[in-house]
């Protein structure tokens, strides 16, 4: 036992880089949400990696981004924060976008990270050219220094196995952190709230993401029955106007929500549910830290 190797990894990186994908890819089931909308992951979910000689738990944090709203500072320092606690970090730089600011930003940020060691992941490779490829891992060569620098595709599979064999050999040895077979440890709730999330935004204006938060109230067996699971959820926005696009006309997009969003907790849950989904309107919620703490955004 005494070569097993256990500890944390977090990627970071700008939004819409292929973090919650990549995580989803290596720990092979779906714990963290992801969607085509930039900033859509907002609290840390960890994937666990179950190996006979090492145990990976992966923190997945969220775009790090300049702090605009109150909720982007808070998320800014919860990055921060996750960022000196782990053993070792990933950053990512999609492979078939140039490097810009947001990615100096952020190698900026993690070159000030000393103690933790930092490897480069070049995710996307499926959407360029061996050449663009070639390319980028020059062009992130010279943003820093980085303990390695590899390119990988979460959609292809494609190197995901030497990306676990390089994060693992940056851990200690430890024993198990985790018992066998667990994948996550968020709270089945927050897991359920999320996915409520993720089915409110497919197919909304780009400007509702950061307006939407979800909250489960209450979940429980329903009594005499052990097939079917009750559960309580609030949606909040921040104006009326967003309330209407949310529910749609005559309630359709709101029931269309709650139908995805319930197919999607019983595959996570296996077992049938029934989903009692309201709306609130919570004014400006992103600016409010009250607001803020009642829907689970600690400082
Ligand atoms: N073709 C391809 N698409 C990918 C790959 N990885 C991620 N994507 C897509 O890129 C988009 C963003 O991926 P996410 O995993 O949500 O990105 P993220 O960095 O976690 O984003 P935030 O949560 O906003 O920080 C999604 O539409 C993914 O399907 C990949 O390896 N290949």
């Amino acid at each position: 036992m005494s070569d097993f190797r256990a500890g944390f990894a977090a990627f970071v990186g700008r939004p819409n880089v292929g973090k919650s994908t990549l995580m989803n890819a290596l720990v092979g089931t779906k714990v963290a949400i992801t969607s085509s909308k930039p900033q859509t992951t907002r609290r840390v979910i960890r994937g666990i990696v179950h190996r006979p000689d090492a145990q990976l738990v992966i923190v997945d944090t969220p775009g790090l981004h300049r702090p605009r709203t109150l909720l982007g500072e808070r998320l800014d320092s919860l990055v921060l924060s996750t960022l000196s606690e782990v053993d070792v970090l990933g950053f990512c730089v999609p492979a078939n976008e140039p490097i810009g600011k947001g990615d100096r930003f952020i190698a900026e940020k993690l070159a000030a990270v000393k103690k933790t060691p930092v490897i480069a992941v070049v995710t996307k490779c499926d959407l360029a050219t061996r050449e663009q490829i070639a390319n980028q891992l020059l062009a992130v060569s010279a943003l820093a220094e980085f303990a390695e620098i590899v390119p990988v595709s979460a959609v292809g599979d494609d190197q995901l196995d030497l990306l676990t064999d390089l994060l693992i050999a940056r851990m200690p040895q430890s024993p198990p952190l985790y018992a066998d077979g667990e994948l996550t440890d968020e709270p089945e709730q927050v897991l359920v709230a999320e996915l409520i999330r993720e089915a409110a935004l497919e197919g909304v204006r780009d400007e509702l993401p950061h307006s939407i938060a979800v909250v489960v109230e209450e979940m429980s067996p329903r009594e005499g029955r052990d097939d079917l699971l009750d559960i309580y959820a609030f949606m909040y926005v921040e104006r009326p106007s967003q309330k209407a696009i949310v529910i749609g006309p005559a309630g359709a997009r709101l029931k269309d929500v709650g139908t995805r969003a319930r197919h999607q907790i019983e595959a996570l849950l296996g077992s049938r549910v029934y989903l009692d989904l309201r709306i609130k309107v919570a004014k400006d919620w992103q600016r409010n830290p009250k607001q803020l703490r009642r829907l689970g955004f600690y400082d």
